[in-house]
């Protein structure tokens, strides 16, 4: 098969809470000219995102309990070698890291060897950078320096949430950071989806001097992820309580908490994201047939799962 006939590939990275899922459901909302096949990726037991991507089941895989760069690639090359044999029914596969995973042995993945490169292409790394804590993500987590050098792509996301003129500041640090990368922003009222894709930023062949004299990956073993499920409905006023009190008292080592929630007295989904110190949360849509379940997943250094169990436990109805 020559390049062109090979399915094109966006891996997706970006730091914890960078607003991944939220561009790739713009994406595949508003293009309905392509058919996209989209993997997903979390760090945790339990996967959100997979749940919160507007598309059709069968479309979105979910690839948790792990990074793709390390205990769960073999997971990436097997799920390749399946969608290989559906090519027809997509055209492009979009891939959404964990914001905790080394973008490059997921990109690698499609460069060399007789595995998933044999079917697919890779168009382009493209890195989102939260306007609002990339500095202090970039100052104490290796990983989100790494994400960054390593993209073809950069899109500085939220910028809706800074003041207007430190954006341009940002962009500068990130340049500096990887000179080579296009640069674009993102807000809220005007997201930069249609900008995942046509990267065409491996169309020359050779792996560039970023990713083969990259040194290997190197995970933060401090960072967990702890995952709760309930078959109850939450109180949101105690549940809302308890996020803004984790918050406060975790200060950096709460690196981000998600969910899926069934609220009392609310028949949709309600799904929720807290950054560090941000957090927000908002009705989704209907629950599908069946019994109503909740999750919600944290992710950060020294959690206390008692404490924490305790505390979502007093939030049940
Ligand atoms: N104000 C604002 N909020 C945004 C923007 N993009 C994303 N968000 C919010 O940021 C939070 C995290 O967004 P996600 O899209 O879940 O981020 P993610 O990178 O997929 O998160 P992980 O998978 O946990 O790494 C959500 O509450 C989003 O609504 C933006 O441009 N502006």
């Amino acid at each position: 098969m020559n390049d062109q006939q090979k399915c094109p590939v966006t891996v997706l990275t970006g730091f914890l809470g960078s607003g991944k899922t939220s561009l790739v459901n713009a994406l595949i909302r508003s293009d309905r000219a392509r058919r996209f096949a989209v993997i997903v990726n979390e760090f945790g037991a339990l996967g959100v995102d997979g749940g919160l991507i507007a598309s059709s089941q069968d479309d979105v895989i979910q690839l948790s309990n792990g990074c793709l760069c390390c205990n769960v690639r073999g997971d990436l090359i097997e799920t390749c070698a399946r969608l290989a044999t559906r090519r027809a029914e997509f055209d492009w596969l979009l891939i959404e890291t964990s914001g905790l995973a080394d973008p490059a042995p997921v990109a690698q993945s499609f460069l060399i060897g007789d595995g998933p490169a044999e079917a697919f292409r890779l168009d382009g790394i493209v890195c989102l950078a939260d306007a609002v804590h990339i500095r202090g993500q970039i100052a104490r987590e290796e990983i989100a320096l790494r994400q960054i050098a390593l993209a073809d792509r950069l899109i500085l996301t939220k910028t809706d949430l800074v003041p207007p003129g430190e954006t341009d500041g940002l962009l500068a640090d990130l340049r500096r950071l990887n000179p080579q990368a296009d640069f674009l922003t993102s807000s809220a009222d005007s997201p930069s989806h249609r900008h995942l894709t046509g990267l065409e930023a491996w169309q020359i062949g050779g792996l560039p001097a970023r990713i083969r004299y990259a040194p290997p990956p190197r995970h933060d073993a401090g960072i967990v992820s702890l995952s709760f499920r309930y078959a109850r409905a939450f109180d949101f006023t105690a549940f809302s309580r308890l996020i803004r009190r984790l918050m406060a008292v975790s200060g950096e080592d709460l690196l981000r908490i998600k969910g899926v929630l069934w609220l009392e007295g609310e028949d949709r989904k309600f799904a929720f994201h807290g950054v560090q110190g941000l957090a927000e949360g908002d009705v989704v849509g209907p629950w599908p047939k069946g019994p109503r379940e909740s999750l919600i997943v944290f992710i950060g250094r020294n959690l206390d799962r008692p404490a924490l169990e305790a505390g979502l436990a007093d939030c049940l109805v």
